[in-house]
């Protein structure tokens, strides 16, 4: 059975800039992608290439084997939220949705209550006057209702508050279960990390990474930031251990270690000082970008092996 989503060789210039540069990715049905990159990475042309928004300059685009282009009722199947939203500013929220409910002919009219509802908007309320936080909601209904077989998210979670986030993350992992395949772009690496079995990162228009969400997670280095009782040991204790790939002193009695794999080691080497604290900062999304575009192994850019 053809994949929920099959990219090949995918290719889009706008001029001379190339946006997305022969990109291969599949999304098999009931799994859940996360789709990372920086701002300008090629997210947002990838998913207007994959919905049938924009046609590719080079490769192809197959939604369970059709082409969106050319295929609408395949186009039907997918709920979108897209990053850049516009509403008609004219409309009340219940009437958007109710527009938005004809057009699809299939809305579970029960379901978009219960979401309505969960993720607290308000149908009274006029579109023109809504925060982005509160248009963002709306439009999650909209692709949420017809409950569709494949969700395609363009940085979903921007502009939500933490507890709307935190029940939007439950209903997208309601839906996974349900067996719906997701497709989430996101800046943000937790965020996917909760969701995601998979994950891709494109940078320039080109995936740079991708695997399963634990596999990458476990290869992006760690951050330990020591602070010692007096003054901190000398930096060449730590960068002579085997898993150390950078050792800083941002201060006096501070030290900022980067590593690589189990921190065993580093932790039984701290534990011969004096310690204040010692934190350990989830890696943001730059610092894995930075990490597999530093390391210029080969490996880091194809798929993580199982
Ligand atoms: N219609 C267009 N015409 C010209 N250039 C475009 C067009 N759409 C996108 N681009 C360019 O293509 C590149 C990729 O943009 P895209 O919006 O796909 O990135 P993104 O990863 O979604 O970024 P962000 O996270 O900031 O939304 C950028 O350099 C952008 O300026």
């Amino acid at each position: 059975m053809p994949g929920a989503i099959e990219c090949r060789g995918l290719t889009k210039r706008f001029g001379r800039l190339t946006a997305v540069r022969e990109l291969d990715l599949s999304l098999d049905a009931g799994t859940v992608l996360g789709f990372v990159g920086p701002n300008g990475a090629g997210k947002s042309t990838t998913i207007r290439m994959m919905l049938g928004l924009c046609a590719p300059t080079a490769g192809s685009v197959r939604l369970w084997g059709a082409d969106p282009l050319r295929d609408h009722q395949v186009r039907a199947r997918v709920g979108y939220c897209p990053g850049e939203l516009r509403l008609d500013e004219r409309l009340t929220v219940a009437a958007t949705l109710t527009s938005w409910g004809k057009l699809r002919h299939s809305t579970d009219t029960g379901f978009r209550d219960e979401l309505v509802e969960r993720l607290g908007v308000e149908p009274g309320r006029q579109v023109r006057g809504l925060s982005t936080g509160n248009r963002r909601k709306v439009a999650l209904v909209g692709a949420l209702m017809s409950r569709p077989d494949l969700l395609v998210l363009d940085e979903p979670t921007n502009g939500l508050d933490p507890l709307v986030q935190e029940e939007f993350m439950a209903i997208l992992g309601e839906a996974a279960s349900a067996g719906t395949s997701v497709l989430l772009s996101s800046h943000v690496l937790s965020e996917v990390e909760r969701v995601a079995n998979e994950v891709a990162v494109i940078r320039e228009g080109a995936i740079v990474a991708s695997g399963p969400t634990s596999q990458l997670r476990g290869n992006l280095p760690q951050v330990f930031r020591a602070v010692f009782a007096g003054q901190a040991p000398p930096a060449a204790e730590f960068s002579a251990l085997p898993g150390a790939l950078q050792v800083d002193a941002p201060s006096p009695r501070e030290l900022k270690i980067s590593w690589s794999g189990a921190p065993r080691p580093l932790l039984a080497k701290l534990g011969g000082y004096d310690i204040e604290s010692l934190t350990a900062p989830e890696p943001d999304l730059e610092t894995a970008f930075l990490s597999y575009y530093r390391n210029d192994e080969p490996a880091a850019a194809r798929r993580a092996e199982s």
